[in-house]
């Protein structure tokens, strides 16, 4: 049995919102057919979110759970409602874990899903023509609009739209009525309003009301209102994927791997096999200091040049017994599995951690996809699977917020 999943669901007084979260739930629940998947809501329906946990965790396989919250944006109810109502639950149930997952976000799934909903609330209109109303709930928390004018924008982007003004329906402006202002005074007379809903409820019933309410104060313009998000598919998938990012990831123990930074100035490494991978690797090993021995009867052409500058000692010669004496840490990249092996035993006898890299399980260390800039580095490990762990690596790096972060520090100091 998987870790329970409670999805934190806002609740609505909407019989048929609802019913929609309900379904949803269920496409989930067959999505994990291994997890105990339950709602929760923080108000309007029930059970709370306390009362779900409770439930899960003192029935459920080793007192953990999973809380995703079913909720686009980072506003109030992501960043203090929830978390709250897992402190409460924990009160219940002290001995418990629950990790908290991240919110659904501007995933491209869903990105996709609502394309499709405005496409088809536009029907025969042409976009060059219309202008699309992105309606988003208005939360106190800056970053939250802030996330939701930026989704309105990539629509614009991708939509070939007339023009995109975003919206909120409460909390901050502009107001969907001032909205639609705005696009009529710049021009506009087709207009399609999207309200970002993930269901049926009170927003989508303001929405359409206010459209309605709009468009006939507006005789000369045209509004027509695009559906929610709804019970789909992709949004179960969202979820799902947001339940499995908590989930730890599977060392030879199915522990995680232990992240940490090992100082190697002048400490002894040796590499066993001279191929390609020790080629990738000994560059990075040789720029932390560390004393290099390369035991190997062939090698690369690189690691023969640094060899040859004297960067590293070489021994061109098969693995013998009494090669790791001295060693913190090595490497067993060889073609050959048994010489592998036989150096993994040989490190483990040692209590020297050591690299397989053939078969990680039978290792003691594991190779992080890394990069270090402004005197940060970062290390990354999966599941054994490495493409993914240097997808992650760069990504953090494209990231702006990561360079500020790293950059504004260092003017900073
Ligand atoms: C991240 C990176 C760091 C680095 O090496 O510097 C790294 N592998 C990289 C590339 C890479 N590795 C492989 C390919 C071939 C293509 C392919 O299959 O995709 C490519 C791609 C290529 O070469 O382009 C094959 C492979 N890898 C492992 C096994 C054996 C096994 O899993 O049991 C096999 C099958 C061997 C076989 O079939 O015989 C095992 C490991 N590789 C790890 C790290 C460790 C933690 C990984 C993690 O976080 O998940 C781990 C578990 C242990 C370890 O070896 O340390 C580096 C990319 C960084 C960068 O590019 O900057
Ligand atoms: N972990 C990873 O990231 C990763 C990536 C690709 C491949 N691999 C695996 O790693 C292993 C090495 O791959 P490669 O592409 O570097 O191989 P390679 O064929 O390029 O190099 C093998 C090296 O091992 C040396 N060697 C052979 N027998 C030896 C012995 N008895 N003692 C010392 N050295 C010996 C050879 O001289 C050569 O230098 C393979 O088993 C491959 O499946 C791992």
């Amino acid at each position: 049995m998987s870790t329970p999943l409670i999805i934190a669901a806002h609740g609505t007084r909407d019989a048929e919102g609802e019913a929609v979260c309900r379904s949803l739930a269920e496409r989930v629940a067959g999505m994990l057919p291994d997890a105990k998947v339950a709602l929760g809501f923080v108000e309007l329906s029930e059970p709370s979110i306390p009362e779900a946990l409770t439930e899960v965790l003192t029935d459920g396989p080793g007192h953990r759970a999973v809380v995703v919250p079913l909720m686009l944006g980072t506003g109030g109810h992501v960043r203090s409602d929830i978390p709250e109502f897992i402190a409460e639950a924990l009160q219940h149930v002290p001995a418990a874990r629950i990790d908290y997952a991240g919110h659904l976000g501007a995933d491209p799934r869903l990105v996709s899903v609502v394309r499709d909903r405005i496409a088809a609330a536009l029907g025969d209109w042409d976009p060059a023509r219309t202008t699309l109303v992105f309606v988003g709930r208005g939360a106190l928390v800056p970053d939250a609009n802030a996330d939701h004018v930026r989704l309105a924008r990539m629509h614009y982007e991708e939509g070939g739209w007339a023009d995109v003004e975003a919206a909120f329906i409460q909390v901050t402006r502009p107001s969907l009525p001032e909205a639609l202002d705005r696009a009529y005074a710049a021009g506009a007379r087709q207009l399609v309003v999207m309200g970002h809903w993930l269901f049926p409820g009170r927003l989508r019933q303001w929405t359409i009301e206010q459209s309605e309410a709009w468009a006939d104060a507006h005789p000369y313009a045209q509004v027509r209102v695009a559906e929610v998000i709804g019970d789909c598919d992709e949004l179960a998938e969202v979820v799902v994927d947001r339940y499995r990012e908590t989930l730890p990831d599977a060392s030879p123990s199915g522990s995680p791997a232990y992240l940490t930074g090992l100082l190697l100035d002048d400490r002894s490494v040796v590499v066993v096999g001279a191929g390609r991978v020790s080629a990738r690797r000994v560059p990075r090993l040789l720029d932390s200091g560390a004393k290099v021995t390369l035991i190997a009867p062939e090698a690369t052409g690189g690691l023969r040049r640094l060899a040859e500058d004297g960067a590293l000692e070489w021994l061109p010669r098969p693995y013998q017994e009494g090669d790791l004496d001295g060693a913190w840490y090595a490497l067993a990249s060889t073609d050959d599995p048994e010489v592998n092996a036989r150096v993994a035993a040989d490190a483990e006898a040692e209590h020297t951690f050591c690299v397989r890299a053939d078969d990680a399980r039978r290792g003691s260390a594991w190779t992080a996809a890394s990069h270090s800039a402004g005197g940060v580095s970062v290390a990354v490990i999966g599941n054994r699977e490495p493409r993914r762990s240097r997808t992650v690596r760069d990504a953090i790096f494209a990231s702006q917020s990561v360079r500020q972060a790293i950059f504004s520090a260092l003017t900073e100091g």
